[in-house]
């Protein structure tokens, strides 16, 4: 469970989020809206990159003023650029490297890291240099490395943005079959149109919270 409390951030001398409420159970949960409008903000207040100037965000039962580190064990988080997530050479080196703090043994990390492979493609790439994988393996190389460690909730800031059509497909298969709860950022409005709930920003502020159908016809409106 997520709940946001009337959260206000200030970055420099803008209000980058202006009053935001909400408390989000449902298991997929998107946010729409236009650049600039407070997205990577919002979603980056989830796992406490981003704390609140003013107002409180609780996550699985966690203030994230107070327990950041913990909430960060608990929430993964998929950056936009995964350039900015991948850490080793090769590719199966970068997904056991994020197991390195769970101390399991070397069978153990070398089974999960071949299984998340496997379940997303990227197999016959263990051994590759992870920097050679085209944008869109990167994408799911950076999924891989997230998943691995079965966090809780997983927070996406636009997951399909260097994807082609096959690969967001099955981003959206991932996101529909995950057991955890997922909020993903997004402009890809078909990733998003059999989530339980969406959130329309628009310059800092929910200006709706709806289902599908009813938000994206909100937010067309808006960008007309
Ligand atoms: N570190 C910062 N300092 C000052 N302003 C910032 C900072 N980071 C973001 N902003 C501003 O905050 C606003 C919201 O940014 P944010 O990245 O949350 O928007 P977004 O809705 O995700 O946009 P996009 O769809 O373009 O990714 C923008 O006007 C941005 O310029």
């Amino acid at each position: 469970m997520i709940e946001l409390d009337d959260v206000r951030v200030r970055l420099g001398q803008r209000e980058v989020l202006c009053g935001v409420t909400a408390a989000l159970p449902e298991r997929r949960v998107g946010v729409i809206g236009a650049n600039g409008s407070g997205k990577s903000t919002l979603a980056r207040l989830l796992n406490g990159l981003v704390l609140p100037t003013s107002g409180t965000v609780t996550v699985l039962g966690d203030d994230t003023r107070r327990h950041a580190a913990r909430i960060r064990r608990r929430v993964g988080f998929l950056f936009t650029d995964p350039d900015a997530q991948i850490v080793m050479p090769t590719v199966a080196e970068d997904v056991a490297f994020s197991l390195r703090r769970r101390k399991l043994p070397r069978e153990e990390v070398e089974r999960r890291v071949a299984d998340v492979l496997e379940r997303y493609g990227l197999a016959g790439h263990a051994d590759h240099p992870a920097h050679q994988l085209s944008g869109g393996q990167k994408q799911l190389l950076a999924l891989c490395s997230v998943l691995v460690l079965e966090p809780e909730i997983l927070v996406m800031d636009e997951p399909t943005t260097l994807l082609d059509l096959r690969h967001s497909r099955l981003v959206a298969d991932v996101l529909r079959e995950l057991p955890q709860q997922v909020v993903v950022v997004s402009h890809d409005l078909a990733l998003l149109e059999d989530f339980d709930r969406l959130l329309v920003l628009d310059e800092g502020r929910i200006v709706a919270d709806a289902a599908p159908r009813a938000a994206i016809g909100h937010y067309r409106k808006l960008m007309s």
